[in-house]
């Protein structure tokens, strides 16, 4: 483990305060106000807007000073809240026995680690091989901002399910490699398999087409501003963009979004997302795949939802609202979160993939 001595003294206090075979309690709702994607006004806001930006994507650590025995006052008093998924992993795995596990993974900043340029956000082999095994034992699906194809090319696994464009695209095999069967519309993918195929956003794509190009002429002019199309939606990437032309760009990206009434502004990790006006998130894409494997609403199934930003945000609070499964923030700062425990970065993501493995091996 790479956490020190203070860490340890956290985990043991978590430990004492958590009653064994429980989990954390949901934080319910209390943070919903907070969590919830910033409405158009807020986000007009110059300060309120640069600050919110720059807390979803920190760039320090919970150590003080970098010192990495000395762990931030207000992170120590978070983690008793949320947990490591790996500290209490016992009480989880023994809550999800005889239950069907079903997995369901952000892409950016939980598989892969954030990096500068989205065409370089390279998952490792390790990760790779870990969450093949994981398909191999749960039905598992990534749910991601990303465009569906350019996130299925970054992990190369056909035996995954994958919901694009943050969930409004979403396709996977009709019959899974461990055999549950998904229903909803079938359709076949480019290699003739039979697939499942849900794109509650299908009438959106012209629309995104055109502004995306309105956009892309804006961001051509900022130094270090990139745009990605992601079918369904548009990412604004700010991380390269210096932060005092944040509000010329993000004000420029406003008024582009003005003229399309039935799109709207969300924000990421440093990123501002243009999407369509529907009442459809990462939350409700968990809630059709479970459907579509006829696994929603059943008290023996266990989902589990690890992701690290706002979007995921979405999903725990629908595992709050079904009061079973576990979500699990990655992050390795402050953030109010609806997810019950947490991760620190991709690397306790493998981590904790690899043990729910395992122990998923040595149970059957
Ligand atoms: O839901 P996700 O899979 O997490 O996708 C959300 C956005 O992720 C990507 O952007 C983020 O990761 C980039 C690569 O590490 C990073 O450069 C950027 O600052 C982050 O915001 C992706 O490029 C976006 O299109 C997704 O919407």
């Amino acid at each position: 483990m790479a956490f020190g001595p203070v860490e340890n003294g956290v985990i043991a206090e978590t430990l004492i305060a958590t009653p064994k075979h429980t989990l954390p309690p949901n934080p319910g709702f209390a943070y919903s106000k907070i969590w919830l994607i910033p409405p158009r006004t807020e986000l007009a806001i110059p300060n309120v807007w640069v600050d919110s930006m720059r807390a979803c994507s920190p760039p320090h650590s919970c150590y003080v000073k970098g010192d990495p025995f000395d762990i931030d006052i207000h992170y120590r008093a978070w983690i008793a809240k949320h947990p490591s998924a790996l500290n209490i992993f016992d009480q989880i795995v023994e809550v999800a026995k005889g239950k069907q596990i079903v997995m369901f993974l952000d892409y950016d900043g939980t598989l892969s680690p954030i990096v500068k340029d989205p065409e370089r956000a390279i998952m490792s082999e390790a990760m790779r091989t870990a969450v093949r095994k994981l398909a191999a034992c749960f039905p598992t699906a990534i749910i991601s901002g990303r465009n569906r194809e350019k996130v299925f090319d970054f992990v190369g696994l056909s035996e995954l399910y994958y919901a694009g464009s943050h969930g409004m695209d979403i396709m996977g095999p009709a019959q899974g490699s461990n055999g549950i069967k998904a229903s909803g519309v079938k359709s076949y993918d480019g290699k003739g398999n039979e697939v499942v195929l849900f794109q509650p956003a299908k009438d959106f794509e012209s629309t995104i087409n055109k502004v995306f190009n309105m956009l892309e002429d804006i961001v051509r002019k900022v130094n270090g501003a990139r745009i990605e199309h992601n079918k369904f939606s548009v990412s604004v990437h700010f991380r390269c963009v210096e932060e005092e032309d944040w509000d010329v760009l993000a004000d420029e990206v406003r008024a582009v979004v003005q003229f399309f009434p039935t799109l709207c502004l969300t924000e990421g990790r440093k990123v501002l997302e243009v999407r369509p006006s529907i009442s459809w998130d990462k939350g409700k894409a968990l809630e059709y795949l479970l459907n579509a494997l006829g696994l929603e609403g059943r008290p023996d199934v266990f989902p589990v939802y690890i992701g690290d930003d706002r979007t995921d945000e979405d999903a725990f609070k629908v595992l709050n609202k079904q009061n079973h499964g576990l979500g699990i923030l990655v992050s390795t700062a402050v953030k109010e979160t609806n997810a019950q425990s947490s991760l620190r970065d991709p690397s306790e993501v493998l981590e904790f993939l690899q043990r729910l493995v395992c122990w998923q091996q040595n149970h059957t």
